[in-house]
């Protein structure tokens, strides 16, 4: 057994080759993202096996004469490919914990090589340990709750859930955080089950993993759990940017391989470096689309609230909407129109987390920063999940934390159609003043425009500008995106009197003054 990785530990069995590229770290917080879903271990297995994908699928359209290495009588489809009967890919639910071994299932390394969203990843065995210390203050979610929610995530990762235990305790052990004797118990169910990866729920210091391999029996290397989680989210930035900003930031025009191979070669403080450009870039992204006065409105909520299927259905955006945890990492932006003909920009975005500590908010700044400069946050919930509540306390406390209580709010119960009685939830929402919808079936979304609309018209500004006839577009932009209220025909120009978003006025601003200064 080696390796660990924030609070993971990967004890090695007998590794294919490939599992050799294995990198340890350890964590820098209580993550649980970091910590499992951007393993540079799964991260550079995939780079490599997509590597050799792609090598196949060259080879099956002729673009290389040669056969990888154990490919030939297997092509693109090499590795086992589990299809739903709709031809989609269908990871494995793991919320079970007790998942039994089915009888056909061979521990073969092939077989354990599974496509998630067009990727190969190497499915670890993994083993959860969650941890309650008494009195600790703020955790609405209970242990099994917690560790739900850690075995979803493992699956997102893509690891295999084989098992989990759990502990309360008065105080951490300093030596191994766990008391001895569920170290033990651990131990025996990681050899027992074969375990390659221990995922801890919470934060463990560098001695406490030490310890703890040692433990479990392994060697254990401890670094780069900032790196870990940096890169995919940096090479998910920079196709992301690549996309929508055509080809002006660094590294650029790359293809993604060459990227990954690139990320690879480098050391984590240029990583850091890079991160920040890639946020100077976005910014610069972000100032442009600013420049169009177009009232931007965020979904915010916790992961799997339903934001990118709204985002999906408002705008016919084809954004990656799955029953996974993080499934979207990085903000896009859809042009919504209503049908009086207003429009405002909607921004998809990462969804929050219970526990979601003050670090991985600063690591998600790259693509929270698009929050703070919304006119509207759109707060989505999924009324359908048991915890609804306590996931709407968490989401606040994160937007607390990043200092943007004072967008105005719009709160929005999702999922009704999932719910037990949707009438009943639909008349307790309409008592909280709350919109009611399903994103997934169109219900209540022309109220949830409407409630848009009338929102945004709250953080308009008042206006009343001359707009020359040379400036036709601009009037066009006011009618668009603002409130007109009256417009007056002169000889030169139309004057016109409106509510505005506030980028809209500061434009108007030459010609506000021109109205103040004799029409
Ligand atoms: N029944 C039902 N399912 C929904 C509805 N909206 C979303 N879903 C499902 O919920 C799951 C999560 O949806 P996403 O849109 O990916 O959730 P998200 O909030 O973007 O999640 P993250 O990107 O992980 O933060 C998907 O399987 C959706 O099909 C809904 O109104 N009703
Ligand atoms: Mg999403």
């Amino acid at each position: 057994m080696r390796a660990c990785f924030g609070s993971v530990l990967h004890p090695t069995t007998a590794s294919p080759p490939l599992r050799s590229l294995h990198h340890p770290a350890r964590p820098l917080s209580r993550l649980y993202v970091p910590r499992i879903k951007i393993s540079l271990a799964t991260w550079t297995n995939q780079i490599q096996r997509n590597r050799v994908l792609k090598e196949a699928v060259e080879v099956e359209t002729g673009a290389l004469e040669e056969v990888p290495e154990g490919g030939s009588e297997i092509g693109v489809n090499r590795f086992p490919l589990e299809t739903k009967e709709d031809g989609l890919y269908s990871p494995p639910k793991v919320s079970n914990r007790k998942k039994k071994k089915r009888p056909e299932e061979s521990d073969s390394e092939y077989d354990r090589y599974k496509l998630r969203n067009g990727k190969e990843v190497f499915e670890e065995k993994a083993y959860l340990v969650g941890v309650e210390c008494k009195g600790s203050t703020g955790d609405t979610f209970g242990i099994e709750e917690s560790l739900e929610e850690l075995a979803q995530l493992a699956d997102t990762a893509g690891l295999r859930v084989v098992g989990s235990t759990y502990q309360k305790l008065a105080s951490p052990n300093p030596r191994t955080y766990i008391g001895s004797g569920k170290v033990a118990e651990i131990k025996s169910a990681v050899h027992a089950l074969d375990v390659e990866t221990v995922i801890f729920d919470d934060e463990l210091s560098a001695g406490q993993l030490r310890n703890l391999e040692k433990a479990f029996g392994g060697d254990v290397r401890v670094s780069l759990a900032q790196m870990e989680y940096q890169l995919p989210r940096l090479t998910k930035m920079w196709a992301h940017l690549e996309r929508q900003a055509g080809g002006k930031v660094k590294g650029m025009g790359e293809k993604q391989i060459e990227v990954d191979k690139r990320i690879l070669r480098t050391q984590i403080g240029e990583l850091r470096k890079e991160l920040e450009s890639v946020r100077k870039h976005r910014k610069q992204y972000r100032n442009r689309r600013l420049s169009v006065p177009v009232p931007v409105v965020s979904l915010v909520g916790y992961t799997n609230a339903g934001k990118s299927t709204l985002l999906n259905r408002l705008t016919g955006a084809e954004v990656l909407a799955e029953d996974q945890l993080f499934a979207t990492l990085d903000p896009t932006t859809r042009r919504v129109q209503m049908k009086n003909g207003n429009e405002f920009l909607l921004t998809d975005t990462v969804g929050f987390i219970q526990k979601l500590p003050t670090m991985l908010v600063a690591a998600f700044r790259a693509t929270l920063e698009e929050i703070s400069e919304s006119s509207l946050l759109v707060h989505v919930v999924d009324i359908s999940h048991p915890l609804a509540q306590q996931q709407m306390d968490a989401v606040d406390k994160v937007l607390q934390e990043l200092d943007v209580a004072s967008i105005p709010k719009l709160v929005v119960w999702n999922k009704v159609d999932k719910t037990d009685d949707p009438q009943r939830v639909k008349s307790q929402a309409e008592k909280q003043g709350v919109i009611c919808i399903s994103a997934i079936n169109g219900d209540g979304l022309e109220q949830f425009c409407n409630a848009i609309q009338t929102k945004l018209k709250d953080s308009l500004v008042p206006v009343e500008a001359f707009v020359p006839y040379d400036k036709g577009m601009l009037l066009n932009t006011i009618h668009q995106v603002g409130m007109v209220e009256e417009t007056e025909y002169m000889e030169n120009g139309t004057v016109v009197r409106a509510h505005v978003p506030l980028p809209l006025a500061r434009l108007l601003t030459p010609m506000r003054q021109h109205v103040a200064s004799g029409c």
